[in-house]
């Protein structure tokens, strides 16, 4: 049974624990918070929000981390979940799941960044299945049409306001060259200069494949609702995010969203509750893993 007093009696520091490991994280490495909270995302929606995102592959198993489209999430976000479990291992042993660390954590990232609070049920146990295999086809990418996206989402219980709400994740956080280099020269939904500029930065990307661009040029540190008002000057960086403001079904949500911060916070704080419980394990279905990245 979940709870958001879950730990309460079996380990009281939790919330102290996590919240402390969060900001000592994000103060020396700022992009922490979007790797943690696109980490936390692409954990949820392959197979539920249980962990199976963190474990490594072992020369028997293939895991989800090695598959291609998460080779991009930054070391640092699994090393914020390293520690906190460390932490805790410490005050309350063989106790709290890596799937509840990493759903408190990405709340609380969100919030230090300046997002809305949101409670957090915890008791989730840590699946002991992961594979790569089982990436593909549930999580979106750049080039798929929006009506791809919508489905996505639809087939997983999300609307598609949930899902824009959801997408504003992208007002922080940074992507890859290769994530939208193809589409920049003869994509007329990108304002003209900003598609100069990202040709620009990206020149070198063939040598250097590193090289990324904030996904919100405006303010790419700050959770607010700018990355909204961007797509609708062109100043969308993947085409998935100029599909928001041209697709008919999900444009008005980007306008109400580009209009009115509150609303967005609202809907982005439901959203992700429903997301944080989204096909978790509960009972003998999981186990608390000893370390966040291997099966007991
Ligand atoms: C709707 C479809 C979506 C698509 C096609 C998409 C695609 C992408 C891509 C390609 C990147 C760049 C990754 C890189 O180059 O390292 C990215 C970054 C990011 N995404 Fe999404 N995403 C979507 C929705 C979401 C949602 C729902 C969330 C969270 C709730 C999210 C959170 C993030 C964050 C925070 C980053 C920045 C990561 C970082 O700075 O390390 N995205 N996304
Ligand atoms: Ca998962
Ligand atoms: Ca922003």
């Amino acid at each position: 049974r979940l709870s958001y007093n879950y730990y309460s009696k079996s380990c009281p520091s939790f919330d102290k624990i996590i919240q402390e490991t969060v900001t000592n994280k994000q103060i020396t490495s700022p992009s922490t918070a979007a790797g943690t909270v696109r980490l936390f995302f692409h954990d949820c929606l392959v197979n539920g929000c249980d962990a199976s995102i963190l474990v490594s592959s072992t020369p028997f198993n293939s895991a989800e981390r090695d598959a291609d489209i998460n080779l991009s999430l930054p070391g640092d976000a699994f090393d914020l979940v390293t520690r906190a479990k460390t932490a805790l291992e410490l005050s309350c042993p063989n106790t709290v799941s890596c799937a509840d660390i990493l759903a408190a954590a990405t709340r609380d990232l969100v919030t230090m960044v300046g997002g809305p609070y949101y409670n957090v049920l915890l008791g989730r146990k840590d699946y002991r299945i992961s594979k790569s295999s089982y990436v593909e086809g549930n999580l979106p990418r750049p080039t798929m049409p929006m009506s791809k996206i919508i489905s996505m989402f639809a087939a997983k219980g999300f609307s598609v306001q949930e899902m824009v709400a959801l997408s504003g994740a992208h007002t922080i956080g940074f992507s890859h060259c290769k994530e939208f280099k193809s589409n920049l020269y003869n994509d007329t939904h990108y304002n003209q200069r900003f598609a100069k500029a990202l040709q620009n930065a990206c020149a070198d990307y063939p040598k250097n494949p590193t090289l990324s661009v904030f996904n919100d040029i405006m303010t790419p540190n700050k959770f607010d609702n700018v990355f909204f008002d961007n797509l609708g000057k062109g100043l969308g960086l993947l085409e998935s995010d100029h599909g928001l403001y041209n697709d008919p079904m999900t444009n008005p949500f980007v306008k109400i969203y580009a209009k009115d911060e509150n609303r967005f916070f609202k809907d982005f704080a439901r959203a992700m509750e429903k997301l944080s419980v989204y096909g978790i394990k509960t009972g003998r279905r999981g186990e608390i893993r000893h370390r966040c990245d291997a099966i007991n």
